[in-house]
């Protein structure tokens, strides 16, 4: 049974649906990371999960029991929030004990737990130090043993990395999943960066207009996109209108080879940019190089295509990318060619999204 679910969970403010017929399990020990733009309902799940905000339809379950009159503090669930919200006039073991103090922990209860805690974050003996001496990122980890300390069955994270520096959220996010693999925590934790969302999570879900517009292992995600929101969602621009017949499906950018069984008719096709090859200017599709850009080890460059269509993004080693201005010649390789399901953020595909959650929680892999 799943530790959480969401049965058609749905929250309306004014005219407007926050969170529109939502369906979510959470396996217990699952990390799942919550992804979507600004507005699209991330907060709000999280708030109605922990009792903050009461869903006008729909039902929260935790251990199979329903939590519509559970208030807040008996839910058994930690929630902890981008600005950390650290009590100032309290030392570090003051803010670490808090949790546990409204529980009615024992003094000596409260050390050792605090202390323990401490050490769990990477934070031994600080618990005299005063908030306003840490650095962000200890500021982070305090924030962090505080909810963990009343050993939550649940544990929500609302941007938790949100305003440490890039190099610091990378380090952190290694280490809280090995955290919370150690202590078999479950964990829901709400992101907009999808290298956070996708190096924390066992599963990701996507959300799109208060709706859930697919779920499964990161790898699963970002290989097989479920719809033209997800790809662009994921900085996929390679995404065009096709008709496939057979092997192949005609395009704006010429044919494409297309694997075997693939859906026919009309449809919607991402190109993952690895799958864009550049030759020589004879070899394919003629295209001008717009720009380049690095991103780490690879660059993407922009391609426009000289007879018209829309331009297209291309991946290679930095040593074999074309110069600014350059004519290239493009083809395609079939394993890079998908095919989305309708544009729109999910209303058709909450049905889907269940089953790819359930796939998801059976495959749950830690290494993906
Ligand atoms: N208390 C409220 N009153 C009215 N509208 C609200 C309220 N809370 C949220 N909303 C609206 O509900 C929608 C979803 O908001 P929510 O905060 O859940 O999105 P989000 O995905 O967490 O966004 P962000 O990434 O910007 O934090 C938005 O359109 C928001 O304006």
């Amino acid at each position: 049974m799943a530790l959480l679910t969401l049965e058609d969970v749905t929250v309306r403010f004014g005219a407007r649906a926050a969170l529109d017929a939502v369906r979510l399990d959470v396996a217990e020990h699952e990390i799942v990371s919550v992804l979507g733009p600004s507005g699209s309902g991330k907060s709000t799940m999280l708030r109605v999960i922990a009792g903050l905000q009461a869903p006008g339809g729909g039902r929260v379950l935790l251990d199979g029991a329903d939590q519509a009159a559970v208030p807040v503090h008996r839910r058994g669930v930690g929630l902890m929030f981008q600005d950390h919200q650290l009590f100032p006039q309290r030392d570090v073991a003051g803010n670490v004990a808090f949790g546990l103090r409204m529980h009615g922990a024992s003094r000596a209860e409260q050390r050792t737990r605090v202390e323990e805690l401490l050490e769990l974050v990477g934070l031994p003996g600080a618990g005299g130090r005063a908030v306003s001496t840490l650095s962000g990122g200890e500021q982070q980890r305090v924030a962090l043993a505080r909810a963990l300390a009343p050993r939550p069955r649940l544990l929500m994270l609302d941007e938790p990395l949100g305003q440490l520096d890039r190099g610091l959220r990378e380090r952190l996010v290694v280490e809280l999943r090995g955290l919370f693999g150690r202590l078999g925590t479950t964990v829901l934790a709400v992101t907009h960066d999808q290298g956070e969302a996708f190096a924390l999570a066992d599963r990701v879900v996507v959300m799109g207009d208060g709706r859930v517009a697919q779920t499964g292992t990161p790898l699963g995600v970002w290989q097989r996109p479920a719809s033209a929101f997800v790809a662009r969602f994921l900085g996929f621009d390679n995404v065009v209108p096709a008709t496939v017949g057979g092997e192949s499906a005609d395009t704006p950018w010429g044919k494409l080879p297309m694997e075997p069984g693939s859906p026919q008719g009309g449809r919607t096709l991402l190109v993952r940019p690895a799958g864009v090859r550049m030759a020589a200017p004879d070899d394919g599709l003629r295209c001008e190089v717009e720009t380049r850009t690095f991103r780490g080890s690879r660059v993407v460059v922009r391609l426009r295509p000289e007879g018209g269509g829309p331009p297209l993004d291309a991946e290679c080693a930095p040593a074999e990318a074309p110069r600014e201005g350059d004519t290239v010649g493009v083809t395609f390789s079939q394993d890079d060619v998908v095919v989305l399901a309708e544009s729109g953020t999910g209303a058709k595909t909450n049905a889907t999204a269940k089953t790819n959650a359930d796939a998801g929680l059976r495959d749950g892999s830690r290494s993906t």
